[in-house]
């Protein structure tokens, strides 16, 4: 494909997104339709896509509108790029500029506060209170592309091993300081996938936030741990690697575990799927973890389009979702055990605001540990507490 084809594939995934469509499903859907597109076409578009969804504020004010082809105007002009020269009409190129168009391109765009930091309007006042001096960098490096990680599976080998491996298929890595099991890659991160390391469960795909996050949940061998919404499984899987635990999962959409079960054999480890009642009858449990659903902020690199379409009155479901979900389990919990709530916000309401208000209403608990990531530390946004009773 030309880089003009590229340019309007990635328009047309845009307007997909816009009508609602998840960017990652109308990247695939392109992909099938467009056989001709080599891996080098993907990703191209993959990355203007993304590009344009994290920096969708400010890339709509430089191209003149929210449409896939004003945004991608708007990413050209950031980039200093002459739109002329690729929108000819010819082949699959875009369509030659308008007049209007080209009068927009002309005019000078001032990018200040949200708009520069691609902030939602509406959340920024509650991001700026939840992160202070941080708020800008922040919201800055949410802007670009989110490292790759890998956590190295201890029970499989150590990082040197694994860096070993993965070089010898010309993977480049260093290990990367939030996590001991953390490694970023540096280089040829497409092979992963295909690499025997990964193949063999040495490493898996994770962020190093996330690992960070599991390293600091209180584990000891032969304990019995509930991932109460395990989704595809990844925090109870560096778990698994930490010690030799009785491990169970839950999750309120079965769907989302779908892959749990071959992801455990290749880490060499055993989870036990359960249903809602099953995790109930089955407790107590000296760890729960809650990995409740939340806005996702802290993970706006990887899922960019979540950032626009967080809406005040979903900010508010979720939070009430969070404290029901603390108020559920925590009779789950057997004596001496730890409930550790977790979400990947950076939204304070999601977060140390739903701990107090637990507190408050169960006063024989306690807080002994919590702690924010951001992405300024290199991983995703995340926030761990870790509840035990008095
Ligand atoms: C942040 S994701 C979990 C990610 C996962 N722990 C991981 O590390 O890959 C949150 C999960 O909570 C699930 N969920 C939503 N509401 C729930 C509820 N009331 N009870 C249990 N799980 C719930 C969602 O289906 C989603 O898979």
């Amino acid at each position: 494909m030309t880089p003009a084809a590229r340019l309007s594939a990635a328009m047309d995934v845009l307007d997909r997104v816009a009508a609602g469509g998840n960017a990652e499903q109308a990247l695939t859907q392109w992909a099938r339709a467009s056989r001709f597109a080599g891996s080098g076409d993907r990703a191209a578009v993959r990355d203007l896509v993304f590009t344009a969804l994290r920096r969708r504020h400010s890339h709509a004010a430089l191209g003149g509108g929210e449409s896939g082809r004003a945004l991608i105007l708007g990413a050209l002009r950031e980039a200093g790029t002459d739109p002329a020269a690729l929108f000819t009409g010819e082949a699959h190129a875009p369509a030659p500029l308008s007049a209007q168009e080209t009068a927009h391109l002309a005019r000078p765009v001032a990018l200040e506060g949200t708009v520069a930091l691609d902030c939602p309007d509406w959340l920024a006042p509650q991001l700026q209170a939840s992160l202070g001096a941080d708020f800008a960098p922040v919201m800055q490096a949410l802007r670009d592309r989110a490292p790759v990680y890998l956590r190295v599976n201890t029970a499989r080998g150590d990082r040197a091993a694994a860096q070993a491996s993965l070089a010898a298929e010309g993977i480049a890595t260093r290990p990367a300081p939030l996590a001991e099991t953390a490694l970023e890659v540096t280089g040829n991160e497409r092979r992963i996938r295909n690499a025997q390391a990964y193949r063999d469960g040495l490493v898996e795909l994770q962020d190093a936030a996330s690992q960070a996050l599991v390293a600091a949940l209180p584990v000891r061998p032969g304990q019995r741990v509930l991932d109460y919404c395990a989704g595809g499984g990844g925090k109870v899987l560096a778990l698994a690697a930490r010690a030799r635990q009785q491990l169970f999962a839950h999750d309120a959409d079965p769907g989302r575990m779908r892959d749990l079960p071959a992801r455990a054999a290749r880490a060499g480890t055993e989870v036990q799927l359960l249903t809602g009642p099953e995790a109930a009858a089955r407790g107590p449990y000296d760890l729960v973890l809650l990995d409740v659903p939340c806005s996702g902020s802290g993970a706006w690199r990887r899922a960019p389009e979540a950032k626009w379409r967080l809406t005040p009155e979903r900010l508010r479901d979720l939070q009430e979702i969070q404290s029901e979900v603390l108020d559920k389990t925590m009779s789950y919990v057997a004596p001496g055990g730890c409930l550790a709530y977790a979400t990947c916000s950076v939204i304070e309401a999601e977060n140390g605001a739903r701990i107090k208000a637990f507190l408050a209403a169960h006063p024989d608990w306690r807080c002994s540990f919590q702690r924010r990531f951001t992405p300024l530390e290199g991983g995703d946004g995340f926030y761990l507490a870790l509840l035990t009773r008095r």
